[in-house]
């Protein structure tokens, strides 16, 4: 049997020259050749002094696995009148059985397993009746996290996490991408050595987690289509890893087994990952994940008498807004007493920019077959949609995971009200100020780059583009075989493709420290979506870009896929506020993205994004415009009153009978939309020879300052039925001559 050269380097460089014990470590992880004996003396010692007396007094041999406080969370052996030492070993023997171990390649191969000794570490904590995480938890889980993952300490909300997990709670972890979310769940793995259970959108998320959890000695496997090995999944429901990460249409599959493997090995912990794919306020192509109130439903003290307590949900995420947030402890049925973990969605490294491309429009032919326009429910659109896209329901249901465009919710104005804590307090001293002034020049390292293109064709034409000019670059998109996508991934993991050019399947979750860029080629199809996909970018806590290149000129439009029409109507609304970001020029962009998702922004400006750079255009003094513009509306509006009275303003086409000369005629009265009334309004006024995308800025500008809303229904991306609203009928009656300054927004500088 021989080894793999790389994993002989490391184990060399870790362990020494000596022979054995190289081998030792390539054989049986880091993990137990880093904690040897040590581990197994120190966990049975600290074991022996958690339990106590109420473990040795807990339970009957013959009883199945019981739920106290504290201890409950640990093995499935602690009942059996042992010794402590004993209860410890079994419990660590239960958590690492079976350990992964890479493949040749370096790729995971969870079904490749060894029985090991004892390569897992699990740090009894004290119980106390309340639960707290006091000091001597903290020590022991700081030690767990400098030897398991190399990070000296928790972060204070991974802490607060812990703690209401210990306490049996169910809690709600909101906090920024690449913040460390996923310690959060993996801790209890291996403090109990009973297996906690992630729900996770895609296997590209399944595979980085499991792919980081191998390389730290932590048992993990993932299920669902795109495990290669159809016996992991028995395995796994046999308690054989620690972690099992699972996609939420495969997790309702198993509900039985999962109780089975509850009342055997233990379940510590349900985590629901990048859980705002939940809320009915985004894509319904991912409904399974709504349907997981199941965890609760049979996971509960109802359902499993055995059970002391529910077994906790651990829901988390990046990107969700006080809407989603209360749709998704709805919607689990997540206790009343969740508990909150909220930290800053501020990522002070990256910087945020826009440009426009001005070739972009090139890219599709015709633009009208690509849109979704309001009426268009044609079979081209759906052919469109198999061939090009990932969200596409049809292709999608059969595979049961895969990718999911991430952004599932409403924007919502920002909640100022509610101030945010935790660990990102921050304010512009003259200190810090300086220290962002000088990363302001700070050029930008080389390093790993994704790029994001809306659909499947681009991934491979731009990658194949890239490569032509000698860039190792690669396509990731759901179409592509698997074992392709495993290697793309491991390849851009071990630095060896440059640039991924990906669609939404290579989104979330995703942990590569040093990606330096990520470019967005073409409008992302909500901000929640955008920040998502840009929080790959710097996590290693350097500065990064995050990039958007789009046709500036051209209003986007929604990619084709199965919507109702309510969706429709929120994906309009998501779509617009991302254009809303784009068009943008005067607002620092992290803070707009920060209060996009409700958080007050405590600083004055990120003094990091094109707009902190370049800062705002002049303003503009557009009273002449906005005067004409705004007649030529009201004027419109009363002809049509005069014609059919007041009873609200219909936005359709319609016909009426007139009667001319005493003959009854039909005639078309058509609709103000934009288009017609910017028309109207440049004729009106030929000195203002703007172009029309000049008076569709303006029109946006006049919307967000109130003057003007949407007539129509239906939700569009930039208003298409203006109506003035009481203040623009306030604006049309006054005659003063005050000036009407604003920022020109991006389209009326083009
Ligand atoms: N306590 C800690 N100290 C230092 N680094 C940490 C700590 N916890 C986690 N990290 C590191 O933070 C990085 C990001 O972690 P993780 O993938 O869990 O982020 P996340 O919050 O889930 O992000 P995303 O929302 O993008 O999924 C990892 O590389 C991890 O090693
Ligand atoms: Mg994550």
């Amino acid at each position: 049997m021989g080894f793999e050269y790389s994993s002989a380097v490391e184990a060399v460089k870790v362990v020494g020259a000596s022979i054995n014990e190289a081998a030792d470590y390539i054989l049986n992880g880091p993990s137990r050749t880093n904690m040897g004996a040590s581990t197994s003396s120190d966990c049975s010692k600290v074991c022996v002094k958690a339990l106590g007396k109420r473990a040795l007094s807990l339970s009957q041999p013959s009883e199945r696995m019981q739920q106290s406080k504290i201890p409950d969370h640990f093995g499935t052996k602690m009942q059996t009148k042992r010794s402590k030492f004993n209860v410890a070993k079994d419990a660590l023997n239960a958590e690492s059985k079976v350990s992964p171990v890479m493949e040749g390649n370096g790729n995971v191969h969870p079904d490749m397993h060894r029985d090991t000794k004892i390569t897992s570490e699990i740090i009894a904590v004290d119980c106390p009746e309340e639960l707290r995480v006091g000091a001597d938890l903290e020590q022991q889980v700081s030690r767990l996290l400098q030897k398991r993952f190399g990070h000296a300490s928790l972060k204070s909300f991974q802490r607060e996490a812990l703690a209401a997990w210990l306490s049996n709670q169910d809690c709600l972890v909101l906090a920024a991408t690449g913040s460390g979310k996923s310690l959060c769940f993996q801790i209890p793995a291996l403090l109990t050595g009973k297996v906690v259970v992630v729900i996770s959108p895609l296997i590209s998320l399944m595979h980085d987690q499991c792919l980081k959890l191998a390389k730290h000695g932590v048992s993990a496997c993932f299920l669902g289509s795109g495990q290669p090995d159809k016996s992991v999944e028995k395995k796994a429901m046999e308690g054989k890893y620690g972690l099992i990460y699972v996609c939420p249409e495969t997790v309702l599959r198993l509900i039985k087994p999962l109780q089975s493997l509850a009342a055997g090995r233990g379940i510590a912990l349900f985590a629901i990952d990048e859980v705002h794919c939940v809320s009915k306020w985004g894509h319904d192509f991912r409904p399974d994940y709504r349907k997981l109130s199941v965890l609760r439903e049979n996971f509960s003290t109802s359902k499993m008498k055995f059970l002391k307590f529910d077994i906790p949900l651990m829901a988390l995420t990046a990107t969700a807004t006080n809407h989603v947030r209360k749709d998704v402890i709805q919607c689990l049925c997540m206790s009343k007493e969740t508990k909150i973990v909220l930290t800053s969605f501020y990522r002070s490294n990256l910087r945020f920019s826009v440009c426009s491309e001005d070739d972009y429009c090139d890219r599709y032919e015709d633009d009208e077959v690509n849109s979704v326009n309001d009426d268009d429910t044609s079979s081209r659109e759906r052919e469109l949609s198999v061939e090009y896209l990932e969200d596409e329901t049809d292709t999608f249901q059969g595979m049961d995971d895969w990718d999911v465009p991430c952004g599932g919710f409403h924007g919502e104005s920002p909640d100022l009200s509610q101030k945010v804590s935790g660990s990102f307090e921050m304010s512009d001293s003259p200190m810090e100020l300086k220290e962002r002034l000088k990363l302001q020049q700070e050029p930008l390292d080389h390093g790993p780059t994704i790029i994001y293109v809306p659909t499947r064709k681009e991934t491979l034409t731009i990658a194949e583009f890239l490569c032509y000019f000698g860039i190792k670059a690669a396509a990731y998109n759901a179409k592509l075989p698997k074992s392709k996508l495993r290697q793309v991934h491991k390849k851009f993991h071990e630095d060896n493709v440059e640039v991924v050019v990906a669609t939404v399947a290579f989104g979330m979750g995703i942990d590569k420290l040093n990606v330096r860029r990520i470019i967005h080629y073409g409008w992302p199809q909500s901000l929640e979506a955008y920040y998502q996909e840009a929080g790959r970018a710097g996590r290693d806590g350097k500065l990064a870009d995050c990039i958007l290149f789009a046709n500036l000129a051209r209003t986007p439009t929604l990619l084709p896929s199965k919507r109702s029409e309510d969706q429709l109507k929120v994906e309009y609304k998501m779509l617009s506020d991302c254009h809303r970001y784009g068009m943008n020029t005067a607002n620092c962009r992290a803070r707009s993205l920060v209060e996009y998702f409700g958080e007050l922004f405590s600083h004055k400006k990120c003094y990091l994004c094109d707009v902190c750079i370049k800062g705002p255009p002049e303003k503009l003094d557009v009273r002449e415009q906005a005067d004409i513009f705004m007649q030529v509306l009201a004027a419109h509006k009363k002809q049509y009153a005069l014609s059919f009275g007041n009873s609200g303003y219909i936005t359709d086409s319609y016909d009426d009978d007139i009667t001319c000369l005493g003959v009854k005629r039909r005639r078309s009265v058509k609709k103000l939309y934009l288009k017609l009334l910017v028309g109207k309004t440049r004729k009106q006024s030929p000195k203002y020879k703007a172009t029309e995308i000049w008076w569709q800025g303006l029109a946006r500008v006049m919307e967000s300052k109130g003057y003007i809303k949407e007539g129509d229904e239906k939700a569009h991306v930039q208003i298409k039925y203006p109506e003035l609203t009481e203040r623009g009928w306030d604006f049309v009656r006054s005659q003063g001559e005050e000036s009407f300054c604003i920022f020109p927004e991006v389209d009326m500088l083009l």
